[in-house]
């Protein structure tokens, strides 16, 4: 039998630790909305570091409690920045969050998302194309060969995510996190539905980086499946608070940040969710 109320108390855990301890967690993350990232992470609790050069990647991979990383905007150097740095994370046990932004465009990314798979993060956080797109290159069930990720948009159902993502978690042992109007996290036996955000979060760019960045807070205070729930659920919680102070994306963007900083432990643990198992 799933319990609720544990999960729910692993949150509010999750939530207190964050904000009494300030974990940092470091990020090789896109040039696009690195700062979006890192005033969310300051948001929760955390402390960021974005960093692009090998051995920096290898020193906030030691120092931090976990370490985000983000496919957005490739440079040249992340062809040994990225896999050097997953492979220090996997060696030492650290958890690590992935977003496959983008996944479809160019050879470089093709390649260092498949290398990936054999350093096996902590957490996978991507959007419904996304997820399916990186089974798919992973050779796992629910996987398609070629990408449907429009740019960096999905053009799939988060439902449509649903095997890919079971068979993720499976493969990593960790969580994987598919956002959405209804998002859906799963560590490969349970699978969450968590409901809340808005439409304003579709029409600024970042939220699902930004996403990822809170989720590698959260990891360095909880397991990979508690971090992906818990930053899931103050995203859909500050997201749905936000719309209701806001009538455009520019300040609901600004009103979401506030919302991020002021939501309890109890809130958050609160937000909807059901649960099912696999
Ligand atoms: N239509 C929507 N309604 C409510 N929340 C949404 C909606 N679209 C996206 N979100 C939220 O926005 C965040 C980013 O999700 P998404 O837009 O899917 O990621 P990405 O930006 O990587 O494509 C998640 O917290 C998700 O719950
Ligand atoms: C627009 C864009 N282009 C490359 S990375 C990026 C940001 C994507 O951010 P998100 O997936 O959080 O909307
Ligand atoms: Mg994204």
């Amino acid at each position: 039998m799933v319990n609720k109320e544990e999960i729910q108390n692993q949150i509010i855990q999750a939530v207190e630790t964050v904000r009494r301890t300030n974990p940092l967690a470091g990020s090789i993350t896109n040039t696009v909305t690195m700062n979006f990232v890192a005033n969310a992470q300051l948001a929760v609790g955390g402390s960021a570091a974005m960093v692009y050069l090998p051995d920096e990647g290898e020193f906030l991979a030691k120092a931090g409690g976990a370490t985000y990383i983000n496919m957005g905007t490739l440079l040249p150097v992340y062809e040994e920045t990225l896999p050097h740095t997953a492979k220090v994370l996997y060696d030492t046990g650290k958890p690590w969050i992935l977003d496959p932004v983008a996944i479809g465009i160019g050879t470089l990314r093709t390649q260092l998302l498949r290398q990936f798979k054999d350093y096996k993060p902590s957490v996978v956080r991507g959007n419904a194309s996304e997820i399916i797109a990186l089974a798919g290159l992973w050779g796992l069930d629910g996987g398609t060969d070629v990408s449907n990720v429009r740019g960096v948009d999905s053009t799939d159902s988060v439902n449509a995510a649903k095997a890919a993502a079971v068979a993720l978690a499976k493969w990593t042992g960790g969580a994987v996190a598919v956002s959405g109007e209804t998002d859906l996290i799963t560590d490969g036996n349970l699978i969450v539905f968590s409901q809340g955000g808005s439409h304003f979060m579709e029409k600024i760019t970042g939220f699902g980086c930004s996403l990822g960045g809170v989720a590698a807070v959260y990891a360095a205070a909880a397991s990979p499946f508690i971090a992906a729930l818990t930053s899931t659920a103050v995203y859909n919680l500050a997201g749905n608070r936000a719309e209701n102070k806001a009538d455009a994306p520019g300040s609901f963007q600004v009103q979401f940040l506030d919302e991020l900083y002021k939501a309890t432990a109890e809130d958050i643990a609160d937000n909807p969710l059901e649960i099912e198992e696999v």
